[in-house]
């Protein structure tokens, strides 16, 4: 992470990274006050936090020693700054250890308190800083709108879309502001749920009326992955053949200048910021190499995910798409476990189907994070029109999370679990078994492969 605003515009307290969890929590909170915020590294200098139209600054330290050091320039800007536990210690040191500090300067020890450290925000951010709550969604839309507008001029988009949330936000927010100066490339590849090729289709080409090319590539990817059942070199082929297929298609277009990608706030700062080791490295199985020959433009990247899908809703985007489940990049190749083939692509497309139609009846398709059907390796006998049957087991999963690092099963009642049971084993043809994942993350993951 880096020192540079990403919204330069926008009024903002900025938070400084000193080694805090719930930095990002921090960050979030004050934007739902409607205060646009950032987070930023403890190497921020008072200039760049001047030139970047910060009003208030906060520290944000853990319960730990302080470590850390900041720019005494930060301190002298005379904006209101508030220091969170180990940023509180630095501030009481810099000023002598007294605790008469200067009348901008306030601090916040979070475990002796015990006070509601979201109503402190709250003062700190609407009666010290005197913020204006000028943040929402609607505002970011006619921000970006102008700059995407100034940056590309007459010029040319790409978009690969994938029909998850942060493509299709892009999609719609780029197209919002040149219309049809953007292209959006989706391929299918064969391994996305029933509905979903039909669905992005509609919205894009039907509804948007933007300038939208499908990619008919399932063929081709099921072919390359005949006879392949090692969870990473399937991986690894779908992620391969999604980068030839978008080079081919792209390369048949002209003039094209810009690339837009879903980046969004938690890829960047999870990517890293001084103070931590990287959470988890970005290699997105559907993504794109990085030297390829265009500008990026990446719009979402100041936005966490639910401001994404506010955004997305904002401008007009479906439900199905703006609510759409995490899904893993190589999609169904990773939920068919073993050899990939069209039946049992079919099979698992049809289960899944049904638990979403079943957990959508029973009204917890908002309540559950991740919901979805797998098949395993696995034929086990049963009986079926009184006579012995040979056939395929599914494998149902459904989780509770907040980041996705750490996971819960669901407890879904019994008769839903019934209902859904009984539907697969009725509906989808050679499934005679269902069983419930009751496995949390760790030790399981959310994915089976
Ligand atoms: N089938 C596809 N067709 C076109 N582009 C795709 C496809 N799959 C992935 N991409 C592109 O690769 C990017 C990264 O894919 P990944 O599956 O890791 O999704 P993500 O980071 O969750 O984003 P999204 O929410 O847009 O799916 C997508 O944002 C999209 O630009």
């Amino acid at each position: 992470m880096s020192t540079a605003p990403l919204l330069i515009e926008q009024d903002k307290i900025v938070v400084i990274d000193f080694g805090s969890k719930h930095n990002q929590l921090i960050t979030r909170t004050i934007r739902e006050l409607g205060v646009y915020s950032e987070l930023h590294p403890h190497t921020v200098t008072g200039e760049e936090l001047k030139s970047m139209q910060a009003v208030g600054v906060i520290i944000s330290g853990g319960e730990e020693e302080n470590v850390y050091n900041i720019d005494s320039s930060v301190l002298d800007l005379g904006i209101p700054v508030l220091g969170i536990d180990s940023g509180a210690q630095f501030i009481l040191k810099h000023f002598g250890g007294s605790s008469e500090l200067p009348a901008n300067f306030s601090t916040i020890e979070t475990d002796s308190t015990g006070d509601n450290v979201k109503e402190k925000l709250r003062h700190f951010v609407e009666n010290i800083c005197e913020a204006e709550a000028s943040w929402s969604m609607k505002t970011f839309i006619e921000i970006e709108v102008e700059k995407i507008r100034s940056q590309v001029g007459d010029r040319k988009v790409l978009c690969a879309l994938s029909g998850g949330v942060d493509s299709s936000v892009v999609a719609a927010l780029i197209h919002r502001a040149i219309g049809d100066q953007l292209t959006c490339i989706f391929v299918d590849h064969g391994l996305l749920r029933k509905g979903e090729v039909e669905s992005v289709v509609d919205t894009f080409s039907n509804q948007f009326h933007m300038n939208f090319i499908k990619v008919d590539a399932r063929k081709r990817f099921l072919d390359k992955l005949t006879g392949v059942t090692d969870p990473e070199q399937k991986r690894k082929i779908i992620g391969n053949e999604f980068i030839y297929v978008f080079d081919e298609e792209s390369a048949k277009l002209e003039g094209i200048d810009f690339l837009a990608q879903g980046t969004i706030y938690a890829d960047i700062i999870e990517s890293g910021t001084a103070t931590k080791e990287v959470i988890k490295s970005h290699h997105n199985v559907g993504g794109l190499p990085e030297d390829m020959d265009f500008e990026l433009i990446e719009p979402l990247k100041a936005l966490f995910k639910d401001e994404v899908r506010a955004v997305g809703a904002e401008l007009g985007l479906p439900s199905e798409i703006v609510h759409r489940q995490p899904f893993p990049g190589p999609g169904l190749g990773v939920r068919v476990l073993g050899e990939i083939t069209e039946e049992k692509l079919a099979i698992v497309r049809e289960a899944d189907w049904i638990l979403r139609e079943e957990i959508a009846k029973a009204g917890l398709d908002r309540e559950i994070w991740q919901y979805f059907a797998i098949l395993p390796d696995i034929r086990s006998v049963g009986v079926r029109n009184e006579k012995r049957s040979y056939d395929y087991a599914v494998g149902l999963r459904a989780v509770h999370s907040v980041d996705g690092m750490t996971a819960d099963w669901a407890r879904i009642p019994w008769d839903i679990l019934e209902k859904i049971s009984n539907r697969i084993t009725s509906e989808v043809e050679h499934v005679n078994r269902v069983v419930y994942d009751i496995t949390g993350k760790p030790p399981g993951t959310i994915e089976w492969e």
